[in-house]
C-alpha cells in the first residue's frame, strides 16, 4: 500500500475501534471514555506503524517519549525523529472532549506523514483524517474536490472556531468581515468542514500542537486550500518543539482578506 492509502486504512481502523468503544462503554463516565479512547486508538496506530512502517519515526500526542525531540524511538537504531527521514505525526483522538459526549460527531483520527526531502507543502506527503461518527475518511490518496463557494448561503462567511477555546479576538474579526462563527470541536473536524465546504474558513490561535493540524492540513493542501500560520507564514512540522499555536485554513480566494483582518485583530 502506498503511504496515502495506508494512512486512510489506518485512520479507518482506529475509527472503527473508537466507535466500538463508545458503544461498549457508554457515556456515563466521560473521563474514563476519553482516557480509553486515547489509549485504544494510540495503541492500535502504534502497533500497525511498527508492523508496516518499522523504519519510520513517530510523533504522537499520546506518547511522551516521541514528543521529546531527543528521545530515541522504536527499534534500536531508528533514532530520533529529528534525524529521521520520515515521521508519522498522529493524533489518535482529536476532539477528545466531543468524543465523550453522546451524539456529537466532531471528533477525528489524524494520521500524517512528514518527509525530510518532501517537495509537498509543509513537508507533509500523506495524510488522513478519519471522521468515524460521520462515516467518512478524507485522505490525500484521493483528495476531495475543491469546495464550491459559499455553502453557508446568504453571502455570509462561515468561520469555524473552537467551541471550548476560541481565540478572544475572533468575535471582533468575524464582525469586521461579516462572518458568522460556527463553534465546533476538533481541529480535524473543523478543517474537514472547510474541505467539504460546510464552512468557509477555520481560524485558531492561543495554543495547539503539530498533531492537531498535520493530517487535516495535508488533506486541505492536497485539495488546493490555503493553510498557514495566522501571520501568513508557513506551517512547519517535525520541529524540535511541537507547539504550533495558531493557523488559518480557508479557500484561496479568502486568504488575503482573512490574513489582513488577522493582522488587525490577531495580535
Ligand atoms: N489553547 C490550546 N492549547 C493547547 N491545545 C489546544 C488549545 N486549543 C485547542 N487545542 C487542541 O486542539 C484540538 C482541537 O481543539 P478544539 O476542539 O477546542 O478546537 C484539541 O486536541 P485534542 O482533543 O486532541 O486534545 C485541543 O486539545
Ligand atoms: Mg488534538
Amino acid at each position: 500500500m502506498v503511504d496515502g492509502e495506508f494512512a486512510r486504512w489506518l485512520a479507518a481502523r482506529a475509527g472503527e475501534a473508537l466507535v466500538g468503544l463508545r458503544a461498549e462503554l457508554g457515556f456515563d463516565d466521560p473521563a474514563a471514555l476519553k482516557a480509553a479512547g486515547d489509549k485504544v486508538s494510540h495503541d492500535l496506530i502504534r502497533a500497525e506503524l511498527a508492523r508496516w512502517r518499522p523504519g519510520d519515526a513517530v510523533l504522537s500526542e499520546e506518547d511522551e517519549g516521541s514528543r521529546q525531540a531527543s528521545a530515541a524511538q522504536g527499534e534500536a537504531g531508528v533514532g530520533s525523529r529529528l534525524t529521521a527521514d520520515r515521521v508519522w505525526i498522529i493524533d489518535p483522538l482529536d476532539g477528545t472532549r466531543e468524543f465523550s459526549e453522546q451524539g456529537r460527531t466532531d471528533w477525528a483520527v489524524h494520521v500524517a506523514l512528514w518527509a525530510r526531502d518532501a517537495s509537498a507543502s509543509h513537508g507533509l506527503v500523506a495524510g488522513a483524517v478519519g471522521l468515524p461518527a460521520q462515516q467518512r475518511v478524507l485522505a490525500t490518496d484521493q483528495p476531495p474536490a475543491y469546495p464550491s463557494v459559499s455553502v453557508g448561503g446568504a453571502g455570509r462567511l462561515r468561520l469555524a472556531a473552537s467551541r471550548s477555546r476560541p481565540p478572544a479576538f475572533l468575535t471582533d474579526l468575524a464582525e469586521e468581515v461579516g462572518a458568522q462563527l460556527v463553534p465546533m470541536g476538533s481541529a480535524g473536524a473543523k478543517i474537514a468542514a472547510v474541505v467539504t465546504g460546510e464552512v468557509d474558513a477555520y481560524i485558531h490561535a492561543g495554543g495547539q500542537y503539530e498533531w492537531d493540524s498535520a493530517a487535516p492540513v495535508a488533506v486541505a493542501t492536497a485539495t488546493g486550500l490555503h493553510a498557514s500560520r495566522i501571520d501568513g507564514s508557513a506551517l512547519k512540522y517535525n520541529e524540535a518543539d511541537p507547539r504550533l499555536p495558531d493557523l488559518l485554513v480557508c479557500r484561496e480566494d479568502l486568504a488575503s482578506r482573512l490574513l489582513a483582518a488577522l493582522r488587525r485583530h490577531g495580535g
